[in-house]
């Protein structure tokens, strides 16, 4: 099914309008019957909460003609997310249509999803406990994802927010880029005062985060670590002026190219798609894959700005956790008060080394992201 948007609202290959419809005040909660494009839905259970929304798994109630799959995830936020901008591909997981419910009396904004029933990649290998995946799972992972970004670059968007938790894994076993709550346009970016900022490297930085989720695949954990207690200046600090590529082959710290501190000199998805990492032919047999079913998703959340570092917690809390969001500025301000002050000292710690081959390394040095401060073995 291909959707047709139009002046913000849906149409399916010019079937009836959209129909806003109010849910009905005494439905039982989680089996709200809504109207999604002249077709009832009833939400099911949740899968999980982002900052700013909550996703649960819906089904359509009246799906004769075949058009919707039986169950997709509905997210559901106070605000859309540009998704339906960026356009279908493959490695993106699929957008159906998008619907505004009021519930419990809030306006809510449902986006319908393709459903991805083995969860996020993050998920998946928290897992396995600080295992890495198998090299040919992150090759071809790696690859899927690179597809997906060169899509979302081409037209003109950066993802912003990359990281294994926004990157799903479905039934078929492909892997899908999802979550375009903070994607924006590439050529335009207008900062909290206002001012339109141009040239800003969103592109670049999603390579960068994509070379953070490679290392994270190889080695079971983050790539950079933050201590508990330790203030995110003195990451990015490290971050920034870090130059030590210690424990790479010289033959990948001297490429120019390769060397992309300069977001200018990284390389970019299309670039990095004929790497010899990712264009290798995988065998088949060599994609040993995790196989690890979610059902539900524990509840993570990204920092939305910089304010937010402090109090965001990267480990899973219960994810029965209601979603709340902050009524209003004054709340959010008050949850960010604090006695405490800043440490601005800058830790020691660095990524942990890798020992892959000269070509895996040469792709993460491309990405931007490997820094070791330990020798690595060619
Ligand atoms: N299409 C989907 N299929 C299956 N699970 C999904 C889908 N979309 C999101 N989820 C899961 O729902 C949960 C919430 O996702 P959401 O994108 O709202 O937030 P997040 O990326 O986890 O956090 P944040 O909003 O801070 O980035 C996540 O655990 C995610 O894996």
């Amino acid at each position: 099914m291909n959707n047709v948007w139009n002046s913000g609202k849906m149409e399916m290959k010019g079937k009836k309008k959209v129909m806003w419809q109010r849910i009905i005040d005494n439905l039982q909660p989680g089996y709200i019957i809504l109207t999604f494009d002249s077709m009832e839905w009833v939400r099911g259970e949740t899968i999980g909460y982002g900052s700013f929304s909550t996703v649960t798994l819906a089904t359509p109630t009246d799906n004769d003609s075949g058009e919707f799959p039986p169950l997709m995830a509905v997210k559901s936020s106070d605000s859309y997310a540009r998704q339906r901008e960026i356009g279908d591909c493959d490695e993106i997981v699929r957008c159906y249509g998008e619907d505004r419910t009021v519930e419990n009396g809030d306006e809510m904004y449902n986006l319908f999803l393709e459903y991805a029933s083995r969860g996020s990649l993050g998920s998946n290998l928290k897992k396995l406990n600080g295992e890495g995946l198998p090299e040919a799972t992150v090759c071809r992972y790696t690859g899927s994802v690179l597809r997906g970004l060169r899509h979302i670059h081409a037209n003109g968007f950066a993802h912003c927010d990359l990281k294994l938790r926004n990157i799903l894994l479905c039934c078929d076993g492909a892997v899908k880029i999802a979550d375009f709550g903070l994607a924006k346009r590439t050529e335009e970016v207008t900062a909290s005062s206002g001012v339109q900022i141009r040239g800003m490297p969103l592109s670049e930085a999603d390579v960068w985060a994509l070379g953070c989720a490679v290392v994270e695949m190889f080695i079971g954990e983050t790539a950079w670590s933050f201590k508990e207690g330790s203030h995110f200046m003195s990451l990015l600090i490290r971050m920034v002026s870090e130059r030590n590529f210690r424990g790479f082959p010289r033959t990948c710290r001297d490429k120019e190219e390769t060397f992309c501190q300069n977001p200018k000199k990284r390389w970019t998805a299309e670039m990095l798609l004929n790497h010899p990492f990712i264009a290798v032919d995988l065998d088949p047999d060599d994609l040993e894959e995790t196989d690890i079913h979610l059902k539900t998703e524990d509840v993570s959340t990204s920092p939305r700005c910089p304010f937010e570092f402090a109090d965001w917690v990267s480990a899973s809390s219960d994810s029965e956790t209601q979603y709340r969001p902050f009524d209003s500025l004054d709340e959010r301000i008050a949850s960010l008060a604090t006695d405490l002050i800043p440490d601005w000292s800058v830790t020691s710690n660095w990524v942990t080394p890798l020992k892959k081959k000269e070509s895996i390394l040469g792709f993460h040095v491309a990405m931007g992201s490997a820094h070791s401060n330990e020798s690595v073995e060619d």
